[in-house]
Parts: structure tokens; sequence; C-alpha cells
């Protein structure tokens, strides 16, 4: 299934206001991340990256498991819904996942991100709201996404506090400009350097996404010499012509390789690859 069959198949916008679709579509964004290989160091339908403790089967329940709880999310914004309520809902999808999942930590990030755009997008449906879904986030909840974020010792927040980056909170709070500003431009560019490829722009997108965002889990990973790393791959993939190079697959299969050799995963692009298609489709 690919997005622009998805796109032409939906009939009305008012599918977009229903947060039973929401929801679904949520899913559905999900699931396209996991269809796309190669991501370098990340989990698809071909093989399990750098991680041990998943593979693609396991991904496609944890995004079942939390088609309900993005439903109840997008349900909430409808409601104009707080902080407090929206948290409440997200820390009740973390556990589905982990009671799902035999305590792995599938979609953490996922959950988060677009949790946040699918209550946005039922928010939208009771106001007039005609700007992106990430601006809504940010106007509704960015202030309490900053101030009332609980403490905790998460993988997350250990390299926050030592590299001085703001990771998922961050960047929901300031709009989602990653979403926007980077993955989004990066989709519409590798449809045009692959002939219309779904695939192909999503990885073109995923390299994009190295190159531009501080993602923890590289950080956690491989400290800065793993982010740097990283970075270095998927910018010279991008400068040497990205996917629109006949052999694009196997630099990319090299690079994933290289990840893999090192443990390292960009979990967080991963997240914000799933959440532009998302907006794409939710925003059309
Ligand atoms: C904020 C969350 C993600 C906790 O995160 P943590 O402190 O571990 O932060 P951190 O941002 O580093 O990473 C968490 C995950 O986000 C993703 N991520 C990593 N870096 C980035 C980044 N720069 N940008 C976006 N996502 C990122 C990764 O998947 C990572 O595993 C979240 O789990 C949380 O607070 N949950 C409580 C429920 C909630 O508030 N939900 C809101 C409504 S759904
Ligand atoms: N296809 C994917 N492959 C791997 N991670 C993904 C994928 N899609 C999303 N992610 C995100 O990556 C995060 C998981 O990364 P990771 O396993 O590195 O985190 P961790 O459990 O904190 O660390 P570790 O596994 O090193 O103990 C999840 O929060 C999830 O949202």
């Amino acid at each position: 299934m690919t997005l622009p069959l998805l796109a032409e198949r939906r009939p009305a916008a008012a599918r977009h206001c229903d947060p039973v679709w929401i929801g679904w579509y949520a899913t559905q964004a999900l699931i396209l991340e996991l269809e796309t290989w190669p991501k370098p160091g990340l989990v698809s339908h071909i093989d399990n990256g750098a991680h041990a403790d998943m593979d693609a089967e396991l991904l496609r329940l944890s995004a079942r498991t939390l088609e309900p709880y993005f439903i109840a999310l997008a349900e909430a914004g409808a409601m104009d819904a707080d902080m407090d309520r929206l948290r409440q809902i997200g820390v009740e999808a973390e556990k589905a996942m982990r009671d799902a999942t035999g305590g792995v930590n599938t979609h953490r990030g996922a959950i988060f991100g677009l949790g946040l755009l699918a209550a946005a997008a039922g928010l939208r449906a009771t106001c007039d709201w005609q700007a992106p879904l990430g601006a809504l986030i940010a106007v509704r909840w960015g202030q309490d996404i900053i101030t009332k974020a609980p403490e905790h010792d998460s993988h997350g927040s250990v390299v926050a506090r030592r590299y001085h980056l703001g990771g998922a909170r961050a960047e929901a709070a300031a709009g989602m400009p990653s979403v926007y500003d980077i993955a989004r431009p990066a989709l519409v560019e590798g449809r045009r350097l692959a002939a219309g490829d779904e695939e192909a722009a999503r990885v073109h997108a995923c390299m994009a996404l190295i190159v531009a965002v501080g993602d923890s889990n590289l950080l956690y990973r491989g400290g800065l010499e793993g982010l740097n790393f990283a970075r270095d791959k998927a910018r010279a993939f991008l400068a040497d012509g990205g996917v629109g190079r006949a052999n694009w697959r196997w630099d990319a299969k090299a690079i994933h390789e290289a990840f893999v050799m090192r443990h390292l995963s960009p979990g967080g692009c991963a997240d914000l690859l799933a959440m532009a298609l998302f907006t794409e489709v939710l925003e059309l």
C-alpha cells in the first residue's frame, strides 16, 4: 500500500475530522515507516537493523496495539483536552505497548509525536485552523509540554542533560520543525529524484532527518562520535545525489550495515518520518 494510493482513495475531507480515521492513519504511518528499506540501523520488513530485541512482526503488533490510543487522543483533542489529559492517555498507550511487546520500547517516541499530531487533528476539526498541525500543537500545548514535563531518568533525558539537547519535547513544543522543514521537503525531492518511487522517497527523507536532527537515540548509543558518524554518512549520501542515482539502494544498504556494525539507530528520525507521512495526508 503506498501513500498516493491511500490519498486517492480518501473520498472527502470529512475523513480528516473523524477520530477513528485519524487513529487508523496514525497506525498506517507507522506501518509505512516500517516498510521502508534500507533505513540506517532501523528495523524494517527486511531486517532488524541494530535492534536485538525487535523485529517487523513486533513493530506491527505494537502499531496495531496503539491504534485505539491514537483514536482516544484525537477524541481528546476534539474536546480541547489539556496536556495533563493527553499525557494520561500517552502513558496508558506506553503501558499497552510494553504489555504487548514484553517490555520492549518499540514506539515510545512515536506515541508522543504522532499522538500529539492526532490530538491536534482532532482539535483542528472543532476550530477554524488552516495552518499546519504542528503549529497547532505549539500554540495549544507547547508551553505545558516543556514546563510540565515529568522528571525521569530515561535514555533521552540522560543525553539531553549531557549534550544540552531538547529531544522529542523541544521538537513538539516548537511545532515539529523537523517534520515541516526537513522531512516533508525531502519526501517531495525524493519523489522527484526517484520518479515517484515512494519507498525511495521515504529513504531520502530518513537520510535528510539524520543530517538535521539531534537524535537522542543516536547520542545515547554512540555519543557525539556516533551522532557525527551518522550525520556524515547521511550527508554524503545526499550530496552524491541521494535516491536519484541508479545504484542508490546499494549505497543506502552499505550505510545501513555501517550503522548496524556500530550499534547505531536513529529511532527519533524514524518517528519523525512517520509523522511527516501522517501530516502529508491529514493536511491535504
Ligand atoms: C517525551 C517522551 C518522548 C519521553 O521522552 P525522553 O525523556 O526519553 O525524551 P527523548 O526526546 O530523548 O526520546 C524519546 C524518544 O523520542 C524520539 N526522539 C529522540 N530524539 C528526538 C528528537 N530530536 N526529536 C524527536 N524525537 C526524538 C526517539 O524515539 C526516542 O526514543 C515521552 O515518552 C513522554 O513524556 N511520555 C509521557 C506521555 C506524554 O506526555 N504523552 C503526550 C501525549 S501522547
Ligand atoms: N523502525 C524503527 N526501528 C527502530 N526504532 C524505531 C523505529 N521506528 C521508531 N523507532 C523509535 O525508536 C525508539 C527505540 O529506540 P531504542 O531501542 O534505541 O531505544 P531504547 O529502548 O531507549 O534504547 P536501547 O534499545 O538502546 O536500550 C522508539 O521510541 C521508537 O519510537
